[in-house]
């Protein structure tokens, strides 16, 4: 079967994401309508991706996308796919299109990599008391800061702490082949990854004004991590949470979650109490050395 010529953009559009033309076009085999095969609905969207994309387009599917879980997952998975592909070559500077790429991201990528890992009990329970006392003490002398990110959380370098550098060394030890383990076979091993960013954050329910949660978003690096340091019964709400699955995760003190950076996740607000987590923003570091200018010479 062939796409009539005269198709618009619109009509390619809706033949991808629901198979079958909204839009009023008969899409016919000999015998009749029917529900358009994969390679078919490919070709509406390559097809669309020949032509000049409108903006107009883009904000369709970016609309499903921001539907979130009011949408279909499956809608929601082609308009994400679409949005990928339309913006392959360049990427819009619409601030709306480029949040719902980084949403979309979750639903595009394989099962296998867009899933978060729940570990359990990565941090003994009283070094996680430990590290929260020692942030506390820090901050009542220097105050919390906050690392200058899009979606920024109250939040100390472990660098700052005394405990530091045993933290630092057990999430290398501990942390670090988790990824490789689970990650290991698109991101290098654990020789390749390093750490970007490793801090305490904050949120409290107790203090009126006070950070408790954060909003959807992906992060900066390439492999995220986040462990409870609270002890459960410390607060209420919270967690971190994937739409895409949807999936909220609160692995209990010591546990950890880990996830790829560009999966869109969220803290769920606490209402009660406060919770600290350990957040560890990890990269490649080959990825690290070209960010930061040097260029890598291939022998
Ligand atoms: O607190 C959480 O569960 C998530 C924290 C997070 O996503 C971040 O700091 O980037
Ligand atoms: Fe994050």
């Amino acid at each position: 079967m062939r796409l009539p010529r005269e198709s618009s953009i619109d009509q390619k559009l809706s033949i991808w994401l629901h198979g079958l033309d909204r839009a009023g076009l008969v899409l016919r085999h000999s015998h009749g309508a029917v529900a358009l095969r994969a390679h078919e609905r490919w070709a509406a969207l390559q097809s669309v991706a020949d032509s000049d994309v409108p903006t107009s387009a883009l904000l369709r599917l970016a609309g499903i996308i921001e539907l979130g879980q009011r949408g279909k997952l499956k809608l929601r998975r082609a308009a994400a796919i679409g949005l990928i592909r339309l913006t392959a070559h360049a990427m819009p500077e619409d601030e709306r299109l480029q949040a719902a790429h980084a949403r979309g991201l979750a639903l595009a990528l394989p099962r296998r990599l867009a899933m978060p890992h729940a570990v359990l009990s990565l941090i003994p329970g009283a070094l996680c008391d430990e590290v929260v006392l020692q942030a506390e003490r820090y901050a009542a002398d220097h105050g919390w800061g906050s690392l200058h990110r899009r979606y920024p959380t109250v939040d100390l370098p472990v660098s700052c702490l005394g405990c530091g550098a045993e933290i630092e060394a057990l999430m290398r030890e501990e942390a670090l082949p988790q990824f490789a383990r689970l990650f290991g076979a698109e991101y290098g091993p654990q020789s390749e990854l390093t750490f970007r960013d490793l801090f305490v954050a904050k949120y409290d329910a107790s203090t009126s004004g006070a950070q408790t949660g954060l909003d959807g978003h992906v992060d900066a690096s390439l492999l995220s991590m986040v462990v409870q340091l609270s002890r459960d019964h410390d607060f209420d709400g919270g967690g971190t949470f994937f739409e895409h699955i949807p999936v909220l995760i609160r692995p209990g003190q010591g546990g950890a979650v880990l996830f790829l950076g560009k999966i869109y996740h969220a803290a769920l607000p606490i209402t009660r109490g406060r919770r600290y987590v350990l957040v560890a923003l990890v990269d490649r570091r080959v990825d690290r050395l070209v960010a930061e200018g040097c260029s890598i010479v291939q022998k």
